[in-house]
């Protein structure tokens, strides 16, 4: 059982910021951030070989890896059988390899190539979508796997969809919404017939695919489907009942065979990750934020760097440093904002260069970003959720997330950037003391152990994280200062995607309307530093659509005038 999570009992006050101090668990915990084994983690790994398996030699002398994972161990032979397969395993432990080598060796293994195209992968993002293509590409070359990826975000629609029907592919790597378009759009009985000879469908991140935002998108692309005898390869690290009642519907109400690399009981998250959270409230969350930021440069030092002196002026820089740190915000326009305070001069100078990633910006900037990252040796990608699944950057130090996140789910999927491939990792979230309720849910107790960052008021980490936040707080409010006047907008846009998102959450936070607006009237000024008299203005239809109509300490914008009003102010 994991432990239960009790109130903490005492805060410190910390000038303007507040860590908890006191053990929410039952029993006692190591609570400093623990590094693991220098080796990294081994236990995910099989002791089968990729040169034992019956496969194609081409495909064979193409693998870069000499053990197969557990994952891999468990599911490439049964899916060679022509099995429909539902699979658990932890984040980063090879999936991709799982679904991908025995779709592509029952292509390689047809006495003909079959017509049409024989292999589709459904992701939930443009991101993954492009990492799984390019992780099959690593396995056979375009002369004999021929690849297209089909996401939205690209600039001409129309040509990429004359490409589409226009040559042969072996496999399709789409997002369903682009999928959809073309399914559903003038030329849909091409796209029906490209698929006439599909042998394989993969839905990664399944449990996502089969979620709200995208179910309407999915269910319209896999029932247009042929009727071809097809195998489901359906893949995911977080599983849940509900997603495998869910997922029959695609097996013709059929079981699947389920296969998860968790023991009984096991928690949903590598043991080697050390996690813990920090409960301090709203407006020290990106002073401490930053504080966290400093201690990983100090922390990863490059090899020749001594670390014996942590000063935060003039600081270790991003030159100098391993640290690599991907931030999760709440929402695309917290991600703004934070980036805004990040980059300005004062607070940059003491950290790695910071990369943003998120659904507002274009997607020629979104792979700029993210390609970046995957290639630094030392950065920060400050991300909302577009980057919270699959997506594999090699050498994530830090994984730190920001206030609660939608869903236990999507808490794991977040700390899974970290500790890939048996690598080491940390992951920490910052919470308002509010946001405690989060980490009890039942969702949480089931999936992961969690302990508090700090274990005593007296601690070495407590007051070196306290010395970094408070010198911290002084630099941010100085930024906030200039960012309220030079950038209004980016602070009304984070106000209403607080509104929106906190309304959202508030079962699980027991917040009323007006309670969320007093909160978010709060965070809009002691937060991002708003100065005007009203809270920042929301549009009319934004408030009926987050149902906050009529709630008291709402700056609700003026309709333009009617024609019909415009005629009687002339009466
Ligand atoms: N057998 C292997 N040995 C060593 N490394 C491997 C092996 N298989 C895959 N990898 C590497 O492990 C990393 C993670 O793989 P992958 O992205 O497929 O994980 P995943 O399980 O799909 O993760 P997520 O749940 O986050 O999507 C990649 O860098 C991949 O190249």
């Amino acid at each position: 059982m994991p432990p239960r999570h009790k109130k903490p009992k005492t805060q410190h006050p910390l000038s303007t910021a507040t860590l908890s101090t006191a053990s929410p668990t039952a029993a006692p915990t190591p609570t400093v951030s623990r590094p693991a084994s220098s080796l990294g983690d081994r236990s995910h790994f099989s002791d089968r070989r990729f040169q034992e398996l019956q496969i194609s030699s081409k495909l064979r002398q193409n693998i870069k890896h000499e053990f197969l994972t557990e994952v891999q161990a468990a599911t490439i032979e049964p899916a060679l059988d022509g099995k429909d397969l539902l699979v658990q395993a932890k984040t980063g432990t090879g999936k991709t390899i799982g679904f991908l080598l025995p779709a592509i060796e029952k292509v390689l293994r047809s006495p003909r190539r079959p017509k049409g195209t024989p292999i589709l992968v459904l992701s939930p993002t443009r991101e993954l979508a492009q990492q799984i293509s390019k992780e099959a590409q690593t396995l056979l070359p375009q002369s004999d796997l021929r690849i297209i990826t089909v996401t939205g975000g690209t600039s001409s629609p129309a040509r990429d969809l004359e490409n589409f029907l226009g040559n042969q592919h072996d496999l399709v790597v789409a997002t369903p919404g682009r999928l959809h378009d073309y399914f559903t759009g003038a030329r849909s009985s091409k796209v029906f017939e490209k698929f006439s000879g599909l042998q394989t469908l993969i839905l990664d991140e399944v449990d996502r695919l089969l979620d709200g935002g995208f179910a309407r998108e999915l269910d319209g692309v896999v029932n247009m489907l042929p009727k071809t005898k097809r195998q489901n390869l359906f893949f995911s690290a977080t599983i849940s009942d509900n997603i495998k009642k869910a997922a029959k519907k695609y097996n013709d109400g059929s079981e699947y065979t389920f296969i998860s690399t968790l023991k009984d009981d096991e928690m949903n998250v590598h043991q080697h990750v050390h996690q813990s959270y920090i409960l301090t409230p709203f407006e020290s969350h990106i002073p401490t934020l930053l504080a966290l930021l400093h201690l990983d440069t100090i922390k990863h030092p490059l090899p020749h760097i001594t670390t014996s002196t942590p000063s935060l002026s003039p600081g270790i820089t991003g030159a100098q440093t391993l640290s690599k740190v991907m931030v999760f915000f709440p929402t695309a326009r917290h991600v703004s904002f934070a980036t805004e305070v990040l980059s300005s001069p004062s607070i940059k100078k003491d950290l790695p260069p910071v990369l943003e990633i998120h659904s507002r910006k274009s997607q020629s900037a979104r792979t700029k970003a993210a390609e970046a990252f995957k290639g630094a040796k030392s950065a920060i990608l400050l991300s909302s959720d577009v980057a919270a699944r699959g997506i594999d950057f090699p050498g994530v130090t830090l994984v730190i997330q920001i206030g609660i996140p939608s869903s236990a789910e999507q808490y794991v999927h977040r700390l899974g950037r970290t500790a890939r491939a048996g690598a080491e990792g940390q992951g920490i979230i910052i919470l308002d003391p509010q946001e405690q309720p989060f980490l009890t849910t039942r969702d949480m107790q089931k999936t992961t152990t969690i302990t508090p960052y700090i274990s005593s008021p007296s601690s070495h980490e407590y007051k070196n994280l306290a010395t970094y936040t408070q010198t911290y707080t002084q630099h941010v409010q100085n930024v906030l200062q200039t960012l309220a006047t030079n950038n209004p907008t980016v602070i009304g846009s984070a106000y209403v995607a607080f509104l929106g998102y906190y309304k959202g959450q508030a079962r699980v936070l027991k917040w009323s309307p007006e309670k969320l607006v007093e909160e978010a009237n709060k965070y809009a000024r002691q937060v991002m530093g708003w100065t005007d008299a009203l809270p920042p203005p929301v549009a009319p239809k934004a408030v009926g659509m987050m149902a906050l109509r009529g709630v008291k300490g709402l700056n609700v914008m003026r309709p333009p005038p009617s024609e019909h009003s415009r005629g009687n102010s002339r009466r």
